[in-house]
């Protein structure tokens, strides 16, 4: 026997010996969780008979309380406990096929042997709980593995530096048991190991990268220090996974702190919330929050306005822009994303301290009790040192003993009469219960039932009143933002901005938000009415960063004071905003809080496709391709008519073996008649901004709704001169392309998009139908 199969074998027999050792606890782990079950079960079903209920005396009914109390935390501990052991089960199934995938043998200075350490997806200690067989990926010493080759190496621990040397760097494939294949390794992590992990068909859901981990990802991943940490790297470079396993690893190294409401991360499409769904429960780790910028606003503004989504604002701009409106838009677009607009904002803010905001009368059964006018005089009546929000604050309480005032004077009228033959039997018996309790207590009675019941009707019939005076909506919001449009001078008006007002009065009349307009709207809304800063969240992850404008990230960075940021994005995809200089992933933006980390290695695309895509990429940062090779992208020139290219194109995609096919198009309208064209031809899934998960087959989509996703192979329908020509198509086009794992194809009429035309054309293949 050769002496790697000899290492091979004893390799296999300590993997069969941690699976024997995995099964052992698994066996523990069952009896306890059983025994627990049962014990949760006999605490539900005796609950009562457990508590000492005794209501006689004061004292008495605190006792009871405090028993209650007692038995429901034992049950709910009981329950944690018993879902623990289930979420260890779990983790152990999955180790039982694969216990690990990495070993390094690390001999600390001072020592004079290396201990092996192997590395797996969580720690497992033998049955005498005394040894390590596996080390959780995220411990302080697995670092090494990711971070070294063999040679002297160093890991960070709460109690410092530890130094050594690794004399011993191995990868494991391992499937159902058995070493699938194994590898020592020179480099950090193997090429081969990583071929083999990237070689395969794209998943319609994302899976994690622990096993094959760079070292520039663990950087991202394991960073603690920055407040901002933020990632510049190229397309399909992994900023998507290194945020994945930073939240495993985070969840981990604060496990007692730390728990899924503290944690969220804004993606770009609901799509990609499923789509990244399962890394987390594969890591052994609960999902935490997941939403979109767009949803997290939509939840903020009061649901009478219309917020545009923006995918609608991406469609509208690609379809509908022409002529002057397309300068005037554009120019609507950059003034109303950037920090001038903000000062603008914050400048008009600052004089309503002294006049100018509006408020709503208060009506009552179509009466105004209150007039806007009375509000505002008794506003601009207190002390205008006060902010605005604390003066709020003091109006809210006047109008509430208004309020009380008003409730007196309704009480004697008619209508509450009519209202009180409504009620039903029960308020009638609480009125006179209430009447007997008066009885027992006092010489006399002042008050009868029918007051009594009076006084309650018309409580409740103000009670929806008051509670939206608590929550400060006697304030018209909406008409003192217009007015900023209306009545504000403004200093440096940015280019165009009669048209500018013009859209923004027309729009705000119909109770409608711009995309650009509703991080503004909502600055403003909570500027005014105070603070609602998100205190609970911890760390805060923006995927596709690049797409929030310097406006967005303000309002990001105001109303999440105490959070810690993770900004991943990539300038060459920016789609949404012209304007990226005040983008926080260009360098410029670095203080002592920052740390930028750039990944400029793309790991989901053959080396042919990077290659091909790096000459239009928009802002030629530096793009290495990981060598993995594949087929070079195809160019089909087609006369006209793009049915039968693309069918037969589609049909040898299929041949090929790929399972996930995307035809990426520039806006939705282009896919719809697309899909005109194709649907009886064969079955395809057309994807909106509805879609929430897709299955395996070929896809349609607008490119905006690609963002983040990748796919076998990618088949752009038309890449013509007259669909991307000008410079705001050109981060489309980049973005549609590096969507491709495994294959390219680029239709055209003949008439290439100028971006093509720089490629050198030894790059990419010309196909003539
Ligand atoms: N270290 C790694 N080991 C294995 N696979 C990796 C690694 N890093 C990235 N990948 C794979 O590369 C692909 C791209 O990763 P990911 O989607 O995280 O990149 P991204 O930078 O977010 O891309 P984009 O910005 O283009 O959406 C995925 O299939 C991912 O699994």
């Amino acid at each position: 026997m050769g002496e790697k199969n000899e290492i091979q074998e004893k390799e296999q027999r300590r993997v069969n010996h941690v699976i024997e050792e995995i099964h052992l606890r698994q066996k523990e782990l069952y009896a306890k969780s059983s025994s627990l079950k049962e014990s949760v079960v006999n605490l539900r079903q005796n609950f009562w008979e457990d508590v000492t209920v005794n209501l006689d005396e004061p004292d008495d009914v605190i006792e009871t309380q405090a028993s209650i109390k007692q038995q429901a935390e034992l049950l709910s501990e009981q329950e944690r406990f018993h879902g623990k052991v289930g979420e260890e089960l779990k983790t152990l199934k999955k180790m039982k096929s694969n216990p690990y995938f990495g070993r390094i043998d690390f001999r600390e200075d001072g020592e004079s042997t290396s201990g092996p350490i192997y590395i797996g997806i969580a720690s497992l200690m033998d049955h005498n709980d005394e040894d390590f067989l596996v080390y959780d990926w995220r411990a302080p010493i697995s670092s090494l593995y990711y971070d070294y080759s063999s040679g002297k190496a160093q890991y960070q621990t709460i109690d410092g530096t530890i130094t050594g040397e690794m004399t011993l760097k191995r990868q494991f494939i391992i499937r159902n048991g058995g070493i699938k294949s194994m590898f020592d390794t020179g480099v950090t992590i193997g090429d081969e190991f990583l071929q083999l992990a990237l070689g395969n068909n794209a998943s319609t859901t994302m899976k994690s990268i622990v096993a094959t981990i760079q070292k520039e990802q663990n950087k991202i991943i394991r960073d603690e220090r920055h407040r901002y940490l933020v990632v510049q790297g190229v397309a399909g470079s992994g900023k998507t996974s290194a945020a994945l396993q930073r939240i495993a690893y985070l969840m981990y190294r604060y496990r007692k702190t730390l728990n899924k409401n503290n944690v969220v991360l804004f993606s770009p499409n609901p799509l990609f919330n499923s789509y990244v769904a399962n890394v987390l429960p594969e890591l052994g780790e609960e999902n935490i929050q997941q939403t979109t910028f767009y949803e997290y606003l939509v939840d903020k503004i009061e649901s009478n306005l219309t917020v545009e989504s923006p995918f609608q604002h991406m469609e509208d701009k690609l379809t509908g822009m022409c002529g002057t409106y397309y300068h005037a838009k554009r120019a609507c677009i950059d003034y109303k994303s950037s920090l001038n607009f903000k000062q603008h904002l914050d400048e008009y803010m600052s004089s309503l301290t002294s006049g100018g905001l509006q408020f709503k009368n208060i009506s009552f059964r179509k009466r105004v009790i209150v007039t806007k006018e009375q509000i505002r005089d008794y506003f601009y009546s207190l002390d205008p040192t006060v902010s605005i929000p604390n003066k709020l604050e003091l109006v809210a309480k006047w109008l509430l003993r208004e309020m009380r005032k008003q409730q007196q004077k309704e009480k004697n009228k008619d209508w509450v009469m009519e209202q009180i033959a409504l009620l039903d039997k029960e308020h009638y018996l609480h009125a006179h219960y209430h009447m007997q309790a008066q009885d027992q207590n006092e010489l006399y009675v002042d008050e009868t039932e029918e007051d009594f019941l009076r006084k309650k009707v018309v409580q409740r019939a103000f009670s929806i009143l008051k509670k939206r005076i608590k929550q400060f909506q006697f304030v018209h919001i909406l008409e003192t933002y217009k007015q900023l449009f209306t009545d504000w001078p403004l200093k440096n008006a940015p280019e165009y901005w009669e048209d500018i007002r013009e859209w923004t009065i027309k729009d705000l009349s119909r109770g409608y938000l711009a995309w650009e307009e509703a991080t503004a709207y909502l600055y403003f809304k909570v500027c005014i009415l105070g603070d609602t800063t998100d205190r609970l969240v911890r760390h805060l992850f923006i995927d596709e960063a690049q797409d929030y404008s310097p406006f967005q990230f303000a309002y990001i960075k105001q109303q999440f004071p105490y959070t810690r940021m993770t900004l991943l994005g990539d300038i060459n995809q920016a789609i949404y905003t012209h304007d990226i200089k005040g983008s926080p992933l260009i360098p410029n933006s670095e203080d002592g809080r920052y740390k930028r980390i750039a990944l400029t290695k793309s790991y989901r695309s053959t080396k042919q496709i990077v290659d091909f895509t790096t000459y239009f990429a928009p802002e030629g940062e530096l793009i290495e391709p990981f060598n993995r090779h594949g087929q070079k992208p195809e160019l089909v020139i087609h006369q006209g008519n793009v049915v039968v290219p693309l069918l037969s194109k589609i049909e040898a995609l299929q041949d090929n073996g790929h399972e996930t096919i995307a035809l990426i198009c520039k806006t939705r309208q282009e896919c719809d008649n697309l899909l005109g064209l194709l649907r009886n031809s064969m079955s395809i899934t057309k994807i909106n901004e509805e879609t929430r998960s897709y299955q395996k087959g070929i896809l349609l989509l607008p490119v905006y709704l690609a963002k983040g996703i990748e796919f076998d192979a990618v088949v752009i329908p038309d890449a013509s001169k007259t669909m991307y020509a000008g410079e705001a198509d050109r981060a489309l086009f980049y973005t549609a392309c590096t969507r491709a794992m495994h294959e390219l194809v680029i239709l055209t009429d003949g008439k290439s998009s100028p971006f093509i035309l720089e490629v050198p054309e030894d790059k990419y293949v010309v196909i003539t139908s």
